[in-house]
């Protein structure tokens, strides 16, 4: 038994099916939950944009109020560190003796680099580190595949994954937890993040607020209050209102609610009301999310380069400042693109048909470098995350696991077959 264990908390900002928090509690006496604010989260990159904007980081800071309140009525708390997490975290670990440190796996290049320095700063002070994967559906280990042999092509993935995988069951919440006595510490406010708070537009699909209780309630609304899930597949590729689609994106980028919760609770609705196309259906789209996981996995660095995962491929490198600005603030020619970005701009979100079309529209009619535009969603979404929205931005410019090689939306037809009425363009546009 581990004396004292720290608690890092990333993107799985919840008590509920978090292994690593659960793991922690029963390898150790008593564990110090910590987040870490690093400030290179909120600078620019290389792109010019911020990489997380207002809407994310207001939704981030409500997420880790949340968690605080949770891990307080447990008995402990949320310990604030503010700076690098290889810096700051040595730091409680020598001040509290600290023998192990338990943290969510990291897939992508920054986040495992970050993984990395933090273990070998830890290993200087004779600390262990272990990192669990908590943010799949699927299990890596439980895959038919090895990572490197997960097929490209999304169908073969999920078809084999689905006769032969099992999904692990939840892990309950913990009912206490020990700790020694800790710091004060405070949540950061917008400002003090560089980054001004922006009011809600009244069009907003959904007020939506950080946290595992929200996550919670905005599920309990999409099932139960109103069985919206039971017609998902029909409405799926809507543009306004809250109920089209389960909005749950915010919350599983942050980890307020994970993957899993979902699906079992997916499976009790089909138990009290039954399963349909619909029911099946949110579980397929999360599996696309589990997917790109994966990929990210497999091919590692090459999502963020011009080619992708398509060796070689010569791609647009244009960066026509006037086309880029004018996409970003909904001047282009096109009255579904304007639409769709002034939605992006004022709300932080879109819906997935408004994603796709926009993204084809900057990769294949202003043929600009499709990194640019991904890096725009990285600081505008609030529902930001590293290997949907970059597998998903390859996935569309030609460049990631499209079987058909590339994708060219015809915007026209697709504003008239999904916004008939103009009802979504007259919403943005008037
Ligand atoms: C260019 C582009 C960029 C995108 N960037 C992101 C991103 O940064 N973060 C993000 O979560 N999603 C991203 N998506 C996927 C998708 O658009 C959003 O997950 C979805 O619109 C969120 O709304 P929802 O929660 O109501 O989705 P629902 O339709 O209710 O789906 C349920 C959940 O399934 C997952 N999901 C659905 N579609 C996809 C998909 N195509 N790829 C991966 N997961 C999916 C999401 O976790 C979603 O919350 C992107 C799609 C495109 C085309």
């Amino acid at each position: 038994m581990i004396k004292t264990a720290i608690v890092w908390f990333k993107t799985d900002l919840r008590i509920t099916d978090n292994e690593t928090l659960v793991k922690a509690l029963e390898k150790s006496e008593c564990i110090i939950p910590i987040y870490c604010v690093d400030e290179s989260h909120f600078k620019e990159t290389k792109y010019g944009f911020k990489k997380t904007g207002s809407f994310r980081a207001q939704f981030l800071l409500e997420a880790l109020e949340d968690l605080k309140n949770s891990l307080e009525k447990l008995g402990s708390t949320l310990v604030i560190l503010k700076g690098k997490p290889e810096t700051e975290i040595p730091k409680i670990v020598k001040e509290f003796k600290v023998q192990k440190v338990y943290a969510k796996k990291e897939i992508a290049f920054e986040e495992k680099k970050t993984e990395q320095k933090v273990q070998e700063e830890l290993f200087k002070l004779k600390c262990e580190f272990e990192a669990i994967s908590t943010s799949t559906l699927y299990h890596a280990e439980d895959l038919p595949f090895s990572i490197k042999t997960i097929p490209d092509v999304f169908t073969d993935f999920r078809k084999k994954t689905e006769k032969e995988s099992k999904i692990r069951p939840c892990i309950a919440q913990p009912t206490q937890i020990k700790s020694p006595v800790l710091p004060q510490t405070k949540i950061p406010t917008i400002t003090e993040l560089g980054l001004e708070l922006t009011p809600l537009d009244s069009r907003s699909v959904l007020q939506f607020k950080g946290g595992e209780k929200e996550a919670l309630n905005r599920l309990n609304h999409f099932f139960y209050e109103t069985k919206a899930l039971g017609t998902y597949k029909e409405t799926r590729n809507g543009l306004v209102g809250a109920d089209y689609s389960s909005k749950f994106s915010p919350w599983l980028a942050l980890g307020c609610i994970s993957a899993r919760t979902i699906y079992f609770e997916v499976k009790k609705y089909e138990t009290l009301f039954g399963s349909n196309s619909s029911t099946y259906w949110l579980i397929f789209e999360l599996m696309w999310r589990d997917y790109f996981r994966f990929m990210f996995k497999k091919h590692q660095t090459k999502f963020f380069i011009s080619s992708g995962i398509k060796e070689n491929k010569k791609m647009n490198t244009n960066t026509n400042a006037t086309l880029i600005a004018d996409w970003i603030n909904g001047n282009t020619s096109s009255d579904f693109i304007n639409a769709n970005m002034i939605e992006l701009k004022l709300t932080g979100f879109m819906s997935n048909r408004g994603r796709q079309n926009v993204a084809s529209y900057f990769c294949n009619e202003l043929n600009l470098d499709w990194r640019i535009g991904t890096a725009y969603f990285e600081q505008q979404l609030i529902d930001y995350d590293v290997s949907s929205n970059w597998g998903n931005w390859a996935y569309i410019a030609g460049v990631g696991n499209d079987p058909r090689g590339h994708r060219f939306f015809n915007i026209e037809k697709q504003a008239n077959e999904y916004d008939k009425k103009m009802e979504y363009r007259n919403l943005w546009l008037k």
